[in-house]
């Protein structure tokens, strides 16, 4: 595959629009190319087909709104995680305002069978080559970031194997990726422009995404610390995505059990 967008993106508004534009600048002279295609194993998206509500745990050590959250070990956490009941790890590879990095990817998919999320704001290519080689089994596209280009980086994720979280925190932004075909659609609580929370984003658009006929999975992401919380996307989304409340929890494996009980 060539010819995917690198440059085109929408102008993005806020601490997003800086984020993007350092991680833009990461990847400036990176080689865009995907190589031959791999073959697509699907874990990420099985692991959240169940019937219940299934927990996708997050590895964040940090973040704009938080700032320093918890010095987690990413492998020991991540073995929490799975303790805990969860059915997939989000790990955090962007450096400079989550405290990630490519070794902390590296080190979950070596210590858990869960199925792993490259969690960063992809804006190249290289970005997705990076996540099928260091093992994760899906890569975050946002089409706050990405907009039209989200079709493209779409493909090119399936190309190399992985499955793709789409995620939207708007009706444009969820048509958008309702027509590239997106089989996985996270709902972010989270206007990452402003950061400000509001839990009735999730169950809003998951309500539009199948009113419009969707057949694929829905994941509500941010801003969830109880299981009241919850109420809202229970029988509603296939997945929830929480970071923040369980990596400052001090006890990942608790907090998880406790969170998705209802
Ligand atoms: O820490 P929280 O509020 O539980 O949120 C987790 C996750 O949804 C959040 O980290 C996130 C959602 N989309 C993102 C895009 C980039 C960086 C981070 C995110």
């Amino acid at each position: 595959m060539t010819g995917l967008p690198v440059t085109h993106f929408d102008p993005v508004p806020g601490v997003l629009g800086r984020i993007v534009r350092e991680r833009a600048g990461d990847y400036a002279a990176a080689d865009p190319g995907l190589g031959a295609a791999r073959p697509r194993t699907g874990r990420f998206r099985s692991a959240l087909s169940g019937p219940d509500l299934a927990l996708i745990a997050e590895v964040k050590r940090a973040s704009p709104s938080e700032g320093a959250i918890a010095p987690l070990d990413p492998a020991q956490a991540a073995r929490a995680y799975q303790a805990g009941g969860a059915a997939a790890i989000s790990v955090l590879t962007e450096p400079r305002h989550f405290g990630g990095n490519p070794e902390a990817l590296r080190a979950v998919v070596g210590a858990v069978a869960l199925p792993a999320l490259r969690k960063d704001f992809v804006v190249h290519p290289a970005m997705l080559r990076e996540a099928a080689d260091w093992g994760a089994s899906a890569a975050l596209l946002m089409v706050s970031v990405l907009g039209e280009a989200v079709g493209p980086y779409l493909e090119a994720a399936h190309h190399l194997g992985l499955d793709a979280l789409v995620e939207v925190h708007d009706e444009r932004e969820l048509d958008l990726a309702l027509a590239c075909g997106a089989e996985i659609i996270g709902v972010n609580n989270r206007d990452l422009t402003t950061l400000a929370i509001d839990l009735a984003v999730s169950p809003r658009l998951i309500r539009r995404a199948r009113e419009a006929g969707f057949t694929g999975l829905l994941v509500a992401e941010s801003g969830y610390r109880t299981p009241a919380d919850l109420g809202g996307v229970r029988g509603l989304a296939d997945a929830v995505l929480v970071g923040t409340s369980l990596a400052a929890s001090g006890d990942l494996t608790r907090a998880a059990r406790e969170l998705m009980t209802p």
